[in-house]
């Protein structure tokens, strides 16, 4: 039963200084040695509060890197209006308007619409949100969603500029059909849980020595999918996949990385130039908006076997619904914090099942695995009903800082037994890597102006 009127809404800006061990680095965030500022991998945090009895909060972040984390804070609080003083049982009783409400702003919307900074705040406050309804069901939201009557379920999604490709009665008749099977497939999932792959081995900033060295933990850990960054150095990246694909072995799978590195020809040649490691995907080769730069690499490296993987960083379902007509994807990568919260995600992982694409989400960060794994799960039990090419990126970073962290088990992660969206951090960690006034910041500043 939801309850209570929202009486307040914080929100933080927490960092963590990963850049220092060159954790998260990539062809694009500056390599180590380097030593570039970023990525820290950071959040802006929300916390909603309401007048009900039960005393719960709902909690939401979005994924930022350090200094972006202070401009999506400032559009968070620009957005606060929209929620305070809003009963809870009004906002989830018409999702789809309250989500139309906070993406139409009239002013705000000029700095979207639906994209970039005010789409980031959008997804850490409706993250919060659904938190807050899940906990008050006092259900994990993936089995929210799952228990969830299909009708009431399309109805928080907004169809507006998707209809060409999937209306809300196409939606529906997926989801009515995905009711076939459901309680195996949530066995299943609890039994065994939906299959990861690592990233944590092959930052781009690691050295050949740290590499090797977490690439033989993995495999002793029972890791049997490898993700390695490339796409700075040619003979680089030969060297590192030559490594990693001799540890792993021909059998195991590997995907490559180049966050939008290449011009769409560049992309092409220097795949070439990989695809004797045998690359299931190469992800994000160049634009994340050059739908059509996607589809020239999709079809140029379908006789080189290799794959083309991209999402983390599409604005919205729009991007999605014409990389899927376009051809210019074979692995969709949803994140948790980039498109307009589970609204948006719920949109996109149905087009996915009418165009028949997988989807392997966007993980890492900080807590991004911990959502995500909510809706891939969802996505198997209601939606795909398929594990085929299908897996959810893992990154070894941060967990440690959450209060419900994920739990991985024989490279699998398992579905969360917890209230809400596995979104609440220890507050002892946000207090610490609150930035600038934290512990961990006041020292590494101070060291900087020493
Ligand atoms: C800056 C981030 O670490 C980025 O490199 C993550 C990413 O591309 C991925 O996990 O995939
Ligand atoms: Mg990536």
């Amino acid at each position: 039963m939801v309850r209570g009127r929202i009486s307040r809404l914080s929100v933080r800006d927490v960092r963590f200084p990963t850049s220092l061990g060159g954790h998260g680095s990539d062809a694009m965030g500056g390599a180590f040695p380097l030593q570039h500022t970023d990525p820290d991998y950071s959040a802006a945090y929300v916390v909603l509060e309401t007048d009900a009895e039960d005393g719960l909060k709902g909690y939401g972040i979005t994924f930022t890197l350090g200094k972006g984390t202070e401009v999506v804070v400032c559009a968070v609080n620009a957005l606060a209006p929209h929620l305070l003083n809003k009963d809870l049982g009004d906002i989830v009783g018409d999702f789809r308007g309250f989500y139309r409400q906070l993406t139409s702003d009239g002013q705000l919307r000029w700095i979207g619409p639906e994209k970039g900074v005010v789409h980031l705040a959008t997804a850490a406050v409706l993250n919060a949100v659904w938190d807050l309804w899940a906990k008050q069901e006092g259900k994990p939201l993936w089995k929210l969603l799952v228990d969830m009557d299909p009708r009431k379920l399309v109805s928080c999604l907004d169809f507006r500029y998707i209809t060409d490709v999937l209306t809300e009665e196409e939606a529906y008749e997926i989801l009515r059909k995905g009711q076939v099977g459901k309680k195996e497939r949530e066995e299943q999932m609890l039994a065994h849980g939906y299959p990861a792959y690592t990233t944590s081995c092959a930052w781009l900033g690691y050295s050949d020595a740290t590499l090797k060295q977490l690439c033989s933990k993995a495999l002793e850990d029972g890791w049997t999918r490898f993700k390695v960054k490339v796409g700075a150095d040619l003979q680089d990246d030969i060297r590192r996949c030559r490594l990693i694909r001799n540890m792993i072995g021909p059998e195991k799978t590997l995907m490559m990385d180049a966050n939008q590195r290449w011009d769409v020809p560049e992309a092409v040649e220097w795949m070439a130039k990989l695809a004797e490691f045998k690359p299931l995907w190469i992800e994000e080769p160049t634009s994340p908006d050059d739908i059509l730069g996607h589809a020239t690499i999709s079809k140029a490296l379908v006789p080189l076997g290799i794959g083309v993987a991209t999402g983390e960083q599409c604005h919205n379902r729009v991007i999605f619904k014409q990389l899927l007509q376009a051809k210019a994807l074979q692995f969709l990568q949803i994140d948790s914090c980039r498109l307009g919260s589970v609204n948006e995600n719920l949109s996109v992982l149905l087009m996915a099942k009418k165009f028949d694409i997988p989807v392997c989400p966007h993980a890492g960060g900080v807590g991004l695995c911990e959502l995500v794994q909510h809706l891939i799960i969802f996505d198997f039990i209601s939606v795909s009903a398929s594990l085929k090419d299908r897996m959810c990126e893992y990154v070894d970073h941060l967990h440690e800082h959450f209060k419900y962290p994920v739990i991985i088990k024989k490279a699998s992660y398992m579905p969360p037994k917890d209230a809400g969206y596995s979104t609440e951090m220890k507050e002892e960690s946000v207090k610490k890597h609150q930035y600038p006034d934290g512990e961990v910041w006041e020292k590494l500043l101070a060291a900087q102006v020493n």
